[in-house]
């Protein structure tokens, strides 16, 4: 993943917004980087660019070789379905749908004879094997995070993205889902990137990188790296 002098700029009533300024960012396969920063530094706007989710108004951001701000909405929705793994703080699960057929949509969607199979060797791994025919309302915030994990692994993305992934959860099962998360990223050598408030989470990844007012403002290494 690489962000080269990325901006971001919105349209309000009250005029153009900069979101994003001149964000060079480069993540290598295998590390787990923290974005950490004051309320409305440009974060989640960060992660949105990332994703192929909101377009940058200018620089260039690239996904598993793929450069994304020349594709299609067509183009970009087949690579973010490919490549990209989004977890979000509140889970997004389909409430209709059980467990199992939550975590088997996108590699339905991908046209995969297998979906329901590699969707529940996927339960099992994050511990839900008891609870695959459970909807959302009936499982646990934390048993729905690590739902929305699977779902978000299936595909065996290159890039996972995480909103505040622990944001709902209580620190014994926030802990429980970092670990899983953690645990998935490093055996597929992904790479990972969270947003979070919690300076705990941040110190277990690789790197932290502090955002201030739309830009980078400085990164380290974390303490536990
Ligand atoms: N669609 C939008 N239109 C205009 N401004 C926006 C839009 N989305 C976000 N912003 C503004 O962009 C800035 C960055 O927002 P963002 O959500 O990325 O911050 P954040 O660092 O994730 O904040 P928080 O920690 O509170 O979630 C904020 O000032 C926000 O008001």
């Amino acid at each position: 993943m690489a962000l080269e002098k990325v901006c971001l700029t919105l349209p309000t009533r009250a005029g153009p917004v900069s979101i994003l300024r001149d964000v060079d960012l480069k993540a290598r396969s295998g590390q787990s980087l923290a974005i950490v920063g004051p309320s409305g530094s440009g974060k989640t706007s960060l992660l949105m660019v990332m994703a192929g989710l909101e377009r940058a108004t200018s620089g260039k951001v690239s996904v598993a070789g793929h450069d994304l701000s020349g594709l299609s909405e067509d183009e970009l929705a087949l690579i973010r379905g490919a490549e990209i793994g989004i977890v979000f703080q509140s889970f997004h699960l389909v409430p209709t749908m059980t467990a199992l057929e939550n975590a088997a949509l996108p590699l339905e969607f991908a046209g995969d004879r297998d979906a329901q199979n590699t969707a529940r060797a996927l339960l099992e791994e994050v511990g839900l094997g008891h609870r695959m025919d459970h909807y959302p309302a009936q499982l646990s915030g934390g048993e729905q995070q690590r739902v929305a994990i699977a779902r978000a692994l299936s595909r065996k993305p290159k890039l996972v993205l995480a909103d505040e992934p622990t944001g709902n959860l209580d620190r014994s099962t926030g802990s429980t889902v970092v670990d899983l998360l953690f645990g998935l990223q490093q055996r597929r050598k992904s790479t990972l990137i969270l947003v979070t408030h919690d300076e705990k989470l941040a110190e277990a990844c690789d790197r932290i990188i502090y955002m201030a007012d739309g830009r980078i403002e400085r990164e380290r290494e974390a303490a536990l790296a």
